[in-house]
């Protein structure tokens, strides 16, 4: 593995490599871009079939918050912390502790947070070493529900251009995995009054989505094929590609999946046959939205940090905007903002301040 090569072609900053021998703690965090402010992205724990998969995964994880947060309009960079281990069976108090103390020795250039694989009680462990670690249980908590507001919102801004109308009222919409995102979402669309077809590999949770929420179910991998409105895909990562694109029968996707176009490629292959894709990282800024509200002089406000994802709505119609003036793909529109909005606010801090 080339770092140096993959660090200059993409422009990262650091990459750091931690262990400690003591908890067993083998990580790595992985700054992108602090051009906005602190690198701010989550710590995934995963077990990876070699160390040269979880350095790319923190590489292209870290990319990714650079771009969310930017077009989100935080004044924050992107970053990432990659955990190689089980979930399940590898955690400790003491590699987590571990871990914070090696994110206190960044002194605030990177800041932590929940992601696949950790929860609130990792994120407490890491408190106990440093102050850069956010989404902790008594500010501003679980984020999936955050995500699902900010999930329904830019649903809305997408109807709105496809069908003359942001109410959702009877429309039929797909969600493939009603976990803590995909749940928080059926409600919210639900309550508007639209028809749900759901998913999802866990029993418990088709059910509480079919009980509560008057659902169809369908299988797994019936999902892609169905007569909706919207397909939402909540659950996986590069679910639109060449077998699924050419089963879908909707008219937009928007859901809170991270990396949901296999390749570029799709994107483009949606946009040719009329379907809307509403960029992941901009439609799933919620969480991060939230979690960013914490780093607020006055502390953190649930109500102003609901107010700041319902601004969701108004990204995705800059972003579908974009995409119609310069005739391209939504996914490079969004690319397009968030990078502007970087070398906008770099030239801006290029004047010198004595301080
Ligand atoms: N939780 C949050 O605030 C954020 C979540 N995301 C992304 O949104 C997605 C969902 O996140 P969460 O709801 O937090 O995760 P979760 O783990 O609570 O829910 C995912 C659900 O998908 C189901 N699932 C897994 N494989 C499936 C398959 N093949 N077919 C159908 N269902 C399947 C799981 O059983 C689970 O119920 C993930 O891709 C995550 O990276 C992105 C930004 C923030
Ligand atoms: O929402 C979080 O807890 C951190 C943000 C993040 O890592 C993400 O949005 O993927």
């Amino acid at each position: 593995m080339k770092i140096f090569e993959i660090m200059e072609t993409k422009d990262y900053e650091n990459v750091i490599l931690c262990h400690d021998k003591t908890s067993g703690l083998n990580a790595i965090i992985a700054i992108h871009d602090t051009t906005l402010g602190p690198a701010l992205g989550g710590c995934r724990m995963w077990t990876y079939d070699s160390e040269e998969d979880a350095i790319n995964d923190a590489l292209r994880l870290a990319r990714g918050m650079t771009y969310k947060n930017a077009a989100a309009g935080l004044n924050l960079g992107g970053g990432k912390t990659v955990v190689i281990g089980n979930p399940r069976t590898d955690k400790s108090e003491a590699l987590f502790r571990s871990l914070g103390r090696y994110i206190e020795s960044l002194k605030g250039r990177y800041i932590t947070a929940e992601d696949v694989g950790t929860n609130l009680k990792d994120m407490e462990y890491i408190r106990y070493e440093t102050k850069y670690v956010a989404g902790l249980a008594e500010t501003s908590g679980d984020p999936s529900p955050f995500t699902a507001y900010g999930v329904y919102r830019g649903m809305q801004a997408a109807a709105e251009e496809i069908f003359g109308t942001l109410d959702l009222r009877g429309k039929v919409v797909a969600i493939q995995g009603v976990g803590n995102v995909g749940y928080n979402l059926a409600k919210h669309l639900y309550e508007a009054g639209a028809k749900l077809i759901v998913t999802d590999i866990f029993e418990d949770n088709v059910k509480r989505a079919v009980e509560e929420f008057k659902a169809e179910y369908v299988k797994p991998d019936e999902i892609y094929g169905v007569e909706c409105d919207i397909f939402a895909p909540c659950a996986l990562g590069a679910i639109i590609n060449d077998e699924t694109i050419p089963q879908l029968k909707c008219k937009i996707v928007a859901g809170s999946a991270n990396n949901q176009l296999k390749e570029e490629r799709h994107g483009d292959i949606l946009q040719e046959k009329g379907i809307l894709y509403v960029p992941d990282y901009i439609i799933n800024a919620g969480g991060v939205i939230n979690v960013a509200d914490e780093l607020n002089p006055s502390g953190y406000n649930r109500d102003r940090a609901m107010r700041k994802v319902s601004m969701i709505f108004d990204t995705v119609k800059k972003v579908i905007q974009k995409s119609k003036e310069e005739n391209i793909p939504t996914y490079a529109a969004a690319d397009r903002v968030a990078e502007e909005r970087i070398k906008t606010i770099a030239a801006v801090k290029d004047n010198y301040i004595v301080k």
